[in-house]
């Protein structure tokens, strides 16, 4: 097996708010045979109470204030490829961050930039994926990992796990089951990612 092969590849996570997702993939990445290490932790939001929580596990965390840069998603994004390459990043994990990216950061990141949506995709991209599902009259729902591109949730799907929509489920009580698959997904989906890249 060459070197590269057991080295574990630098993997910057990207949040907007509570990080439950994010604090999964560090506890996996301190697994003895896990293919991945976390290098940094960045928020558009400097009061999202998940750089607290990376901080705690000695993981390094960055703000990049999206409102600094009004109207110029660009000028943000190269604010955050600018933190992504000193930290020697080789793929970004989005994990509940909110922004819309542009073709400039989807392009420098193509093929190496995965994000998680609680949803079964292709059905519900976008926002109130559980509220959604429940008009619907589902009788599953679930999350997905899958590349990102240039269209909002329509990047190749790389792993995706169902969970049972249960009589009397409110979006919120949905909600929490569905998250707590996507704590088993992202970190099995991130391995097999990161296993394949060498
Ligand atoms: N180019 C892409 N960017 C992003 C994708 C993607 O697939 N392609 N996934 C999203 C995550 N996401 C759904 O999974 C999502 C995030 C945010 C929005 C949205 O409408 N955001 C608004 C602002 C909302 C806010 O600030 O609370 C916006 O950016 O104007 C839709 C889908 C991550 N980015
Ligand atoms: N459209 C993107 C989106 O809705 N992402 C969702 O935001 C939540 C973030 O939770 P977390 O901050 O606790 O990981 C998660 O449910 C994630 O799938």
């Amino acid at each position: 097996m060459t070197d590269t092969a057991r080295r574990r590849v630098r993997t910057a996570i990207l949040i907007s708010g509570a990080g439950s997702n994010m604090a999964a993939l560090i506890e996996a990445s301190r697994a003895a045979d896990a293919p991945f290490e976390v290098a940094v932790v960045i928020s558009n939001k400097p009061d999202a109470s998940g750089l607290t929580v990376a901080a705690a596990l000695d993981v390094p965390v960055m703000a990049v204030d999206h409102r600094l840069f009004g109207k110029d998603r660009e000028a943000h994004e190269r604010a955050i490829d600018a933190v992504l390459m000193d930290h020697g990043v080789e793929v970004v994990a989005l994990a509940g961050y909110m922004r819309l990216l542009t073709p400039w950061l989807v392009g420098r990141w193509n093929g190496l930039m995965l994000n998680i949506h609680p949803s079964l995709l292709p059905k519900y991209p976008g926002l109130d994926t559980h509220a959604r599902a429940l008009a619907a009259g589902d009788e599953e729902a679930g999350c997905t990992v899958h590349l990102v591109d240039e269209g909002v949730d329509e990047g190749p799907v790389l792993d995706q796990e169902a969970v049972p929509v249960l009589p009397f489920d409110t979006p919120e009580t949905l909600a929490q089951r569905v998250l707590t698959a996507e704590h088993r997904l992202y970190p099995r989906a991130l391995a097999a990612f990161c296993r394949g890249l060498h």
